[in-house]
């Protein structure tokens, strides 16, 4: 029974990249308060995580061309060069090391690994895949693109994606440093019940790598990245190639970055080039407080359910 006041302990502790030593600091100290009597003990913001509220990203739209080798060359200078500007994540556009369209995916195809999207062989199947690792070369996620790109638009584009790759069935996230981030590629943007999935699995940034063409570019990249983030209340960044007008499949470029609020922080332009913000996580937490829909949902008559194992 508290009487006329109470003990506070405020912990001032050390936040480093190892999140488990975090956590076992914080639990140390909070033993340590209430020995000495504290009544109520408070840890700082983001106490298991170095970022603090936020982290700086970087969408590298890279040129990508016929040449494989000249292609893996171009994403790690940059991925190198982010990371000396510091960025504590980077991401390559849908299919960095392959030009864009099925006649070439067998031909540029790995078995192996490799970070991230490429297309990928595995058995007789081939997959449209994307995988994230960390600094000490742990692999942290895989993405299978769920929802292949198959769209006839007459005179203007005609895609069938399903004519040599198969379709991945799981929803993809992961944690980083504390972050959980979801993973879609390109046409998955699209599905809106697939963001819906990793922003209840706990994400507050998704990020698509993605190749829209000139047709759908102008008429829905941004539009689709500020609906996925106004509808989930989180950060989206969309990581394209620069356009090459040479290319049989001409990307939009124009990798954006969009906040919880679905403001447009940071766009580029259609030629190569990358774009390294700041991921500010309070203004998620800042959206749902201010715009309570999460808690407001009817799922008494309605839900958006998972039906595979993640
Ligand atoms: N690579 C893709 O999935 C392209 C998706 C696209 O352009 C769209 O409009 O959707």
């Amino acid at each position: 029974m508290l009487k006329r006041g109470f003990k506070i302990a405020l912990v001032q502790m050390k936040v480093g990249a190892d999140k488990a030593q975090n956590i076992e600091t914080a639990v140390r100290e909070i033993h340590k308060a209430k020995s000495q009597g504290a009544h109520i003990v408070a840890l700082p913001e983001c106490f298991n995580s170095p970022y603090g509220t936020s982290f700086k990203i970087a969408l590298v739209q890279m040129k990508v061309g016929a040449d494989k080798a000249q292609n893996i060359e171009t994403a790690v200078r940059e991925i190198h060069k982010a990371k000396s500007q510091g960025a504590h994540i980077v991401a390559l556009p849908e299919c960095f090391n392959s030009p864009y369209g099925t006649k070439w995916f067998p031909e540029y195809a790995e078995e192996v690994r490799v970070s991230g999207t490429v297309p990928e062989r595995c058995g007789g199947a081939l997959y449209n895949t994307c995988t994230v690792w960390d600094g000490s070369g742990k692999l942290l996620a895989q993405h299978r693109k769920m929802h292949l790109f198959d769209i006839d638009i007459p005179d203007k584009i005609t895609f069938r994606e399903s004519e040599v790759l198969s379709a991945g069935d799981q929803i993809t996230t992961f944690e980083y440093q504390g972050v959980k981030i979801g993973v879609g590629i390109c046409y998955d943007l699209r599905f809106s019940e697939m963001a819906h999935l990793m922003a209840k699995q706990g994400c507050s940034v998704l990020i698509y790598p993605a190749a829209f063409n000139m047709t759908t570019g102008p008429k829905h990249w941004e539009l689709l990245a500020k609906a996925r983030a106004n509808d989930e209340q989180l950060w989206v960044a969309l990581v394209s190639p620069a356009r090459d007008t040479e290319a049989g499949y001409v990307a939009w470029g124009h990798s954006t970055l969009v906040d919880p609020w679905a403001n447009v922080v940071a766009k580029l332009d259609e030629k190569p080039g990358t774009l390294l913000a700041d991921v500010d996580l309070s203004i998620v937490e800042e959206v749902r407080s201010q715009i309570p829909v999460r808690v407001q949902r009817r799922t008494d008559v309605y839900d958006t359910v998972l039906k595979t194992k993640c």
